[in-house]
Formats: structure tokens, C-alpha cells, sequence
């Protein structure tokens, strides 16, 4: 006797699948037209409760946050994060509260993030060089933002860069694998397909190699008994942690491990991809560059580069910097939560254990919320409250409530430095239509199709 939300009719067996497509956030949003803001797919014999309005955002991840705060337990992520040791794939409770407030406290909270303003400026500065010395030449300027993102993260977390495609290409590997259907864990009778396409050997090759990463970084870190190159860093302070005990947590190496990739997974492409979005944005809008010029050489003043300092006055940045996160939101369907309780949402009943996706890229660019959403108009945030950080439900590009993003701050400090210095200094010029071209890659998170490709001259 139960009041389910409305469904759309499903096939035996595999229940809604065929309807997502390669691109889930656009079918949903279509069938949210049919069949309104709350409802229930199935995906093979799973329900999966939809959220795309505000209103429905807001009561699951506010009023309800706490009832649907937990992780559903999916194949491939468990693969890949130690049986979800990490942070964003574990269930909530005293094991996630732990590692996510030691992540907090030692890598991503305000006065953390702003002792590491060296490290993006040196590393801002160095990708500045870069361009250049190409001398007008053409360059892969998505190839460079990557390696500088993961820079950054690599010096913070792990003491030291580790360049290299290989690095890079692990990492990649370890995206397409988390946007990648795994059948078994919707349709468990089927769960030999995963075994048979080869899905699961992908995923326990890719945990293999990234392993002796980690295990590779944690003997130098033990090795050098806690010196690094950048002083003491997060698998320093992790080790400290697991030495010593601390408030009776034990911290196994395994959890260290699966800690430290999901910094980088969660990390490195979201904010890369956020940037990459913003630069093509502008690229493709030759006004609002003109305009976000014209506010770096205000602020930069002739100066070599535009310090940390200034740039909470440059509102036209932020303001791009907003918008290009409404329109590409990098992680369209945010992580997947599941319900613990039984709960009544509206009017509906919903039982302990669905699995939650919140359309949030439907979300900012439903018309009732946004004028004009299709188009790219940083200017609308210029006299508006509305913000990323979870408090304002028609923005999500971070999630909200508990299990909301913690990585705000340090993904926006790399993204505004890096972005107000590369437009203070050099003029991009699109080479190929590709550049400018908004097809979006499949996956867990929604990239730039086709890299971008620009010659650069200095601004005079
Ligand atoms: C533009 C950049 C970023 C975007 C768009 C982004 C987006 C998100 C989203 C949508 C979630 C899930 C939120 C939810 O379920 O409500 C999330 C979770 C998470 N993010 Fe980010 N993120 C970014 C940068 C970062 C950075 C730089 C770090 C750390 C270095 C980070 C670490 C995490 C972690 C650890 C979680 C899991 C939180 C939990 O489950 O409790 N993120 N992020």
C-alpha cells in the first residue's frame, strides 16, 4: 500500500537501462518532462529515486540529508577504493566521519588551502613559461591545465610531483571506470557479464597498478621518516595517524591508500574540468573575454602577475568562473547516495535502502530557475546571492548537506589564480573548430570532448 513516486513503464530484466543512454543527466532530464521532479526508475531490478527540482533537491539533501547521507555499495568502486575505504564511495557512519574530518583538517579546510598558495603559484607560474616558449606556436592548453591540477595535488598530498603519462593515464583509467555500467550491480543475476566483458578484470588491473603507486609513495614517505620536499604533507600526516593511534582509530594501510587516490580522483579531474570549461567558454564569447581582460589589467596593474590577494576584487572572474559551472556541471548527476530509513518525501514513501541521483545539471538549466539557461551569461551572478556552496539548491555543482563536497576552496584557488593570470597574460586564439566545440565526454564526470587547442601571444 505504498504511495511510490511515478515510473516510467519498464522493460522485464533490465528495467529502465535502455532508456539512460550514453548520456544519463540528458535522458533523465527527458523523462522528468513525463513524469515530474521525484521519481522512480529502475535500473535492471534496482528502484533509483530521481530528484530534478529544487524543491526535491532540497528535501533530500536538507530536510532528509541525514536518512540519505549513505553510499550505495557498487562493484566497480569497490574495486578501485579498497572495498570503499575512501571517503566518497564509503557508507556514512563513524568510519567515513573519521577519514573525512582527518581529510578536512589536514588537506582541505581554509587555512590548509591557503598555506599551499606556493605551490599554485609555482606551478601556475610554470605552466605560464610553458605557453610562452611556444612562441605563438599551437598548444594543447587542456594537456597543460591537467598536468598543472595534478601538480598541485600530487605536491600537497604526496610531497613531490610525479609526472608523466603514466600517472596521467592511470588516472584516467581510473574516471572511465567509474562512469562505466557495471551489470552485475543492478542486475545480479547477471553479475558473470561483468566478469565476461572484462569489465571487472579492467577495474582489479587499474587498482593493481595504481596500488604500487601508492604503495611506492608510502615506502619513500617511510624511508625519509616524514621529510618531504614540500615539508610535512597528507601521507606523512596519515602515517603519523596511523603510528600513533590516534583517539583509539586504527588506520590500516589500505585505508591510507584508498584516502589518498580518492583525493586525486575526486580531486584532479573535477577541477580540471571546470577550468577547461570555463577557457572554452570564453574562447567561444570574445565579449566576456574582452570583459575579464579588461578587469585583469585593472587589477594587475602592469605587474608581473595577479598575487592570491587581489583576487577576491576581480567580480567579473568569479563570475565566470560560476557560470561555467551551471552550464558543465562536472559531475552532472552529483555521487549516488542511498536512504537508511524509511522516509515520506512530499507526499511519497520511500523505503530504506533506495539509491538517490539528483539531476543537478537539469537542475541549472531548468528555465523556472534560470532565464535564458542555455546560454553562457556570467553577468546574471553579478548582482546575485546565489552561490556553489550547497545553501543555494538551483546551484549544485558541489552537492550539498553532509555528503557535499569538501574540496571547494582548494579547486577554487587553483581555478581563479590560474584563469585571472592566463587571460592577464596571453591572448588565446582558437586553432580548429574543435576548440570551440561543447560535445561532452561519457562518464562519471562530463569532459570536454576535444581538447583545446590555442596559440597564445602576451597581452601588451
Ligand atoms: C570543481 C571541482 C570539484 C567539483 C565540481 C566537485 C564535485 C563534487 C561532488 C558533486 C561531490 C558529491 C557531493 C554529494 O554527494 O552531495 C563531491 C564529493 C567529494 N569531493 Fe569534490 N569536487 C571538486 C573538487 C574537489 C577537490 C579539489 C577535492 C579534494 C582535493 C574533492 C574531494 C571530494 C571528496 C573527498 C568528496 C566525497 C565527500 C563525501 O562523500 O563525504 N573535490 N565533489
Amino acid at each position: 500500500h505504498k504511495n511510490l513516486p511515478p515510473s516510467p513503464p519498464k522493460l522485464p530484466l533490465i528495467g529502465n537501462l535502455h532508456q539512460l543512454g550514453s548520456s544519463p543527466h540528458r535522458a533523465l532530464q527527458a523523462m522528468a518532462q513525463t513524469y515530474g521532479p521525484l521519481m522512480l526508475i529502475h535500473l535492471g531490478t534496482v528502484p533509483i529515486l530521481v530528484a530534478s527540482s529544487v524543491n526535491t533537491a532540497k528535501e533530500i539533501m536538507k530536510t532528509h540529508d541525514i536518512t540519505f547521507a549513505s553510499r550505495p555499495h557498487l562493484n566497480i568502486p569497490s574495486r578501485l577504493f579498497y572495498t570503499c575505504k575512501d571517503i566518497a564511495f564509503s557508507q556514512y557512519g563513524e568510519y567515513w566521519r573519521q577519514v573525512k574530518s582527518i581529510a578536512i583538517l589536514h588537506l582541505l579546510s581554509n587555512k590548509r588551502v591557503q598555506s599551499y598558495q606556493q605551490v599554485r603559484v609555482d606551478e601556475m607560474e610554470r605552466m605560464m613559461n610553458v605557453i610562452e616558449t611556444s612562441n605563438g606556436s599551437v598548444i594543447n592548453l587542456s594537456e597543460l591545465l591537467i598536468t598543472l591540477t595534478n601538480n598541485v595535488v600530487c605536491r600537497v598530498a604526496l610531497g613531490r610531483t610525479y609526472e608523466g603519462m603514466k600517472f596521467k593515464r592511470l588516472l584516467e583509467r581510473v574516471m572511465e571506470l567509474l562512469g562505466c555500467f557495471s551489470v552485475g550491480s543492478y542486475i545480479p543475476s547477471l553479475r558473470w557479464v561483468d566478469r565476461v566483458s572484462g569489465l571487472e578484470r579492467k577495474a582489479d588491473e587499474v587498482a593493481k597498478e595504481f596500488d604500487e603507486f601508492l604503495e611506492g609513495v608510502i615506502d619513500e614517505h617511510e624511508s625519509k621518516n616524514g621529510v618531504s620536499v614540500e615539508g610535512r604533507d597528507l601521507v606523512d600526516v596519515l602515517l603519523e595517524i596511523q603510528r600513533d593511534h590516534a583517539k583509539g582509530f586504527r588506520l590500516e594501510r589500505d585505508m591510507i591508500k584508498a584516502i589518498v587516490m580518492d583525493l586525486f580522483t575526486a580531486g584532479t579531474d573535477t577541477t580540471f574540468t571546470s577550468l577547461e570549461w570555463a577557457i572554452c567558454e570564453l574562447i567561444r564569447h570574445p565579449s566576456a573575454m574582452k570583459e575579464l581582460q579588461q578587469e585583469a589589467s585593472k587589477i594587475g596593474k602592469g605587474r608581473s602577475m595577479i598575487p592570491e590577494e587581489d583576487l577576491d576584487k576581480m567580480h567579473y572572474l568569479k563570475a565566470v568562473l560560476k557560470e561555467a559551472l551551471r552550464l558543465h556541471i562536472p559531475l552532472p548527476l552529483l555521487v549516488p547516495r542511498e536512504s537508511t530509513d524509511d522516509v515520506k518525501l512530499l507526499s511519497y514513501d520511500i523505503p530504506s535502502g533506495t539509491q538517490v541521483l539528483i539531476n543537478a545539471w537539469k537542475i541549472a538549466r531548468d528555465p523556472s530557475n534560470w532565464e535564458e539557461p542555455g546560454e553562457f551569461r556570467p553577468e546574471r551572478f553579478l548582482n546575485s546571492t546565489i552561490d556553489y556552496k550547497g545553501l543555494h539548491f538551483e546551484l549544485l555543482p558541489f552537492g550539498a548537506g553532509r555528503r557535499g563536497c569538501p574540496g571547494i576552496q582548494f579547486a577554487v584557488n587553483v581555478n581563479e589564480l590560474v584563469l585571472a593570470n592566463l587571460v592577464y597574460k596571453f591572448t588565446l586564439t582558437p586553432a580548429g573548430k574543435e576548440t570551440l566545440d561543447v560535445s561532452e565526454t561519457n562518464g562519471i564526470s562530463v569532459h570536454k570532448k576535444y581538447p583545446i587547442l590555442v596559440s597564445a601571444t602576451p597581452c601588451c
